[in-house]
């Protein structure tokens, strides 16, 4: 598990359209089994710039999976058992806003969860509670280096903005695109969330680069958005996201300072530690795994 002082080890989440990480050195692709589910497919990790990139694709290869089907909790398991110390994860997301044109990149800083209550949301619960703050669920210094590797990329970079998470698969109606404008939300996509909640649980600082992909319906009556017109826009973004990676990966330091999210566990979970249930420890042995410690102490 990460510690002070560790080399950083960047765990990259691909979305729509990014089902490869481009020029990783010493790739590798991995099998990771998860006590959580299936994850979305297997894990390539490599180098890049020096420093250890861990991919894996959200949707699957060939984008199999809908948004309400990735098993968030897998992914971000299986990313925790391979030793990433953070998580940069890449979006293709509406625009709720005129200056959030297609083909610029939003580093998002908060979220609005509107998923449905459907996607397993939390590690904790068999016996064993946790409750970790979010209050901002995204890291500021991994979201800073992301920026300016996006910027450094020649992407047109927005530093900040609220990201609101719908179930989908379907995109919104009118009525909710508009809503979610008076709610104060400046981008919409399908996938943050559980995913950024798990993330934290896993004490693995998260930051998200969205890249617009088209307005949302709320700026042309009678125009629907279209899935034809997203994927074609990712896909010219595409190469823009692999240009940040490779300047993420020159860009870090040599390393990595402790993060407050790396232990956040310490002051989040209210079960005491020789109540926990032997099973479920076992299933959070990557997880929480610097406090699980010795398997096996725990209650039957
Ligand atoms: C293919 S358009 C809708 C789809 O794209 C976004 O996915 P991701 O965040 O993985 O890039 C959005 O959230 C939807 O899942
Ligand atoms: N308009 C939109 N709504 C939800 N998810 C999206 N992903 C990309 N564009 C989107």
């Amino acid at each position: 598990m990460a510690k002070a002082g560790d080399d950083w080890h960047i765990g990259v989440i691909g979305g729509s359209g990014l089902y490869e990480p481009g020029a990783l050195e010493d790739a590798q692709e991995i099998a990771v089994k998860s006590a959580f589910g299936e994850p979305s497919g297997p894990v390539v990790t490599g180098r890049i710039g020096g420093r250890r990139f861990t991919f894996i694709a959200r949707h699957g290869a060939g984008h199999r999976l809908s948004p309400s089907r990735v098993d968030y909790r897998a992914n971000i398991d299986v990313l925790k058992r391979c030793g990433v110390t953070d998580v940069l994860a890449i979006s293709a997301i509406g625009s709720l806003r005129e200056e959030f044109a297609p083909g610029h990149f939003v580093v998002v800083d908060q979220l609005i969860d509107r998923t449905s209550g459907l996607r397993e949301r939390s590690f904790f619960g068999d016996g064993i509670v946790a409750h970790v703050p979010l209050a901002d669920p995204v890291c500021p210094r991994l979201s800073a280096m992301a920026a300016g590797a996006a910027d450094k990329a020649g992407a047109t970079v927005h530093q900040g903005g609220t990201y609101v998470a719908i179930e989908g698969p379907q995109f919104s109606t009118r009525a909710e695109s508009l809503l979610y404008r008076d709610w104060g939300a400046h981008v919409i996509g399908m996938t943050a969330m559980p995913e950024a909640r798990l993330a934290r649980e896993a004490e693995l600082p998260y930051a998200l680069v969205g890249m617009v992909t088209d307005y949302d319906c709320w700026r042309d009556a009678g125009a629907d958005v279209e899935v034809a017109e997203i994927m074609r826009t990712m896909a010219a973004n595409a190469d823009n996201a692999r240009a940040l990676l490779a300047e993420l990966g020159a860009a870090l330091p040599a390393e990595r300072e402790a993060s407050p999210i790396d232990t956040v566990l310490d002051a989040a979970i209210v079960t005491p530690r020789d109540a926990w249930p032997v099973a479920a420890s076992a299933r959070l042995d990557a997880v929480a795994g610097r406090l699980v410690g010795l398997l096996g102490e725990g209650k039957a």
